[in-house]
């Protein structure tokens, strides 16, 4: 569906939000803020209850709905629910040919289904940055020849705990005192065995040369504050190195930036300059 067609009578986007924890939260609050050309429509969560008083604050109430609700209220949703969750969020929207912002995007390895949904509907999955940087140069260069992509991220343990990789091969990570490599691997083992935690793997991986090409290392650092990801990139057109340290929110998984990503991304929709793809 066309950037025309993918809006209301009044021009604004209508945008919902399924998931209300760290990344949709802060994403709600920015579109009740006001985002030019986008207008929170309604909002999706685990305790509809709870949500309603945590979006108590809002200047303009939405409705607070289960997921199966949202697709007749909006024109894009944003994913922001535990990974499990993406297929339910996001097929009304693509077979209503509409656009699905997804940030569990480590799930969209195992539902590829839904890339031919968006195609067979006129839909579009939108993957933003997210928690990473420098998707727009790994796709310019994926128009040329990618050589490698390889990514190493070191995070806190408690960014960390609970995977369920760790989990399985009996891996304690609660006591290390110098920093542990846990997982060698491609982000489509990274996207099963740490699903809350490496859809950074998945977004670079999709963005350059696939999930089984793209290298990837896990480190638990107990001295790190920061979730830190750092990518070397060899092509024909360019070898490029990046490094980024996020900040936390309250969920130590997840950075503060991964919403505000968001938020540019929906920026740009209506903007009449576009920096950045
Ligand atoms: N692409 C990227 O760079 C990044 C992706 N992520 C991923 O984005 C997603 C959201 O991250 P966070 O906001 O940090 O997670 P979160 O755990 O803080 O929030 C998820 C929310 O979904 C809600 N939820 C659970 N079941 C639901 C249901 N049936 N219907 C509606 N809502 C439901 C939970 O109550 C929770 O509030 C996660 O899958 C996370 O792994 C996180 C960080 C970076
Ligand atoms: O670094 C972060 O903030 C989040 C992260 O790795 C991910 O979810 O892939």
């Amino acid at each position: 569906m066309s950037d025309a067609l993918n809006e209301t009578a009044g021009g604004a986007r209508r945008v919902a939000v399924a998931g209300l924890g760290a990344v949709g939260l802060r994403v709600a609050e920015a579109l009740d803020e006001g985002l030019p050309g986008c207008a929170l429509a309604a909002v999706s969560a685990n305790d509809l209850t709870r949500a309603r008083a945590r979006l108590g604050r809002l200047r303009t109430p939405v409705p607070v709905v289960p997921i199966e609700e949202l697709e007749p209220l909006a024109d894009i949703v944003v994913e922001c629910a535990p990974a499990s969750l993406l297929p339910a969020i996001a097929e009304p929207f693509l077979r209503a040919g509409k656009t699905v912002v997804v940030l569990s995007s480590g799930a969209l390895l195992a539902n590829e289904a839904l890339v031919d949904l968006a195609r067979a509907h006129g839909g579009q999955i939108v993957v933003p940055t997210g928690a990473l940087l420098g998707l727009d140069a790994v796709t310019a260069a994926a128009e040329g020849e990618i050589r490698s992509v390889r990514m190493v991220t070191r995070k806190p343990v408690r960014g960390l705990a609970g995977a369920p990789y760790l989990v399985e091969n009996g891996i304690a990570i609660d006591d290390i005192a110098e920093p542990l490599r846990i997982f060698k691997g491609t982000p489509r083992e990274a996207a099963v065995g740490f699903p809350a935690n490496l859809n950074v793997a998945a977004a670079l991986s999709l963005a350059g040369v696939g999930p089984d090409r793209t290298t990837l290392e896990i480190w638990a650092d107990p001295a790190l504050t920061l979730n830190t990801h750092h990518v070397e990139v060899e092509a024909d057109s360019a070898t490029f190195r990046m490094t980024i340290e996020n900040v936390p929110t309250d969920n130590p998984k997840t950075g503060r930036i991964t919403a505000l990503s968001v938020i540019a991304y929906l920026r740009k929709l209506g903007a009449p300059l576009r920096v950045g793809s």
